[in-house]
């Protein structure tokens, strides 16, 4: 491909040095041949969602151009997770590194290795906020609406509960 995607990675940490962990995955990410880093959002503190009581999480989302295939990507991504020692024990416990692709431009693909877009990124705040941050008007290409609008909505939609 000569064309260069525009690429949203979802990060997250909740054990060991929680922000070291944030900027090493960026650093093995921005390192890696034929990607291209273009934007980084703040880290947030966030409460754990899903899965058993664990330690508040640090997340970012980092905006990449890149030359790299869906699969090459999640490759690399799990590559990287295994470097930082991430031991898949208990599924949604706690975890030194989370790379998850959100959005692989106007893509939408759904093969048993991978989903993309992400399919509970609209559904988390922890996901949205960076996003929107970096983002707001990137648009979700199953649910053609932007960042912004699904920031609104599940905020509306916890205000109301
Ligand atoms: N706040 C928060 N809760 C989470 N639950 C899971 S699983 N994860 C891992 C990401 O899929 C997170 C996370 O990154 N942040």
């Amino acid at each position: 491909k000569t064309l260069m995607i525009p690429v949203y990675v979802g990060l997250g940490s909740n054990m060991g040095n929680r922000e070291g962990n944030l900027r090493t995955a960026c650093k093995h990410i921005r390192a890696t041949q034929g990607i291209q880093p273009v934007s980084c959002s703040l880290f947030y503190e966030t409460a754990p969602v899903g899965g058993p009581r664990q330690p508040m999480f640090l997340n970012a989302v980092l905006g990449i151009n890149t030359l790299l295939s869906p699969h090459q990507l999640l490759e690399r991504f799990q590559h990287i997770e295994a470097l930082m020692g991430r031991i898949r024990t208990v599924k949604w416990g706690p975890r030194t590194i989370d790379i998850d692709i959100l959005l692989y431009g106007d893509e939408i693909i759904d093969d048993d290795r991978l989903t993309i877009p992400h399919p509970l990124m609209h559904t988390r705040l922890f996901v949205l906020e960076p996003l929107v941050e970096i983002a707001p008007n990137a648009v979700h290409p199953r649910l053609q609406k932007t960042m912004y609008q699904l920031y609104q909505e599940l905020q509306t939609s916890l205000s109301v509960i």
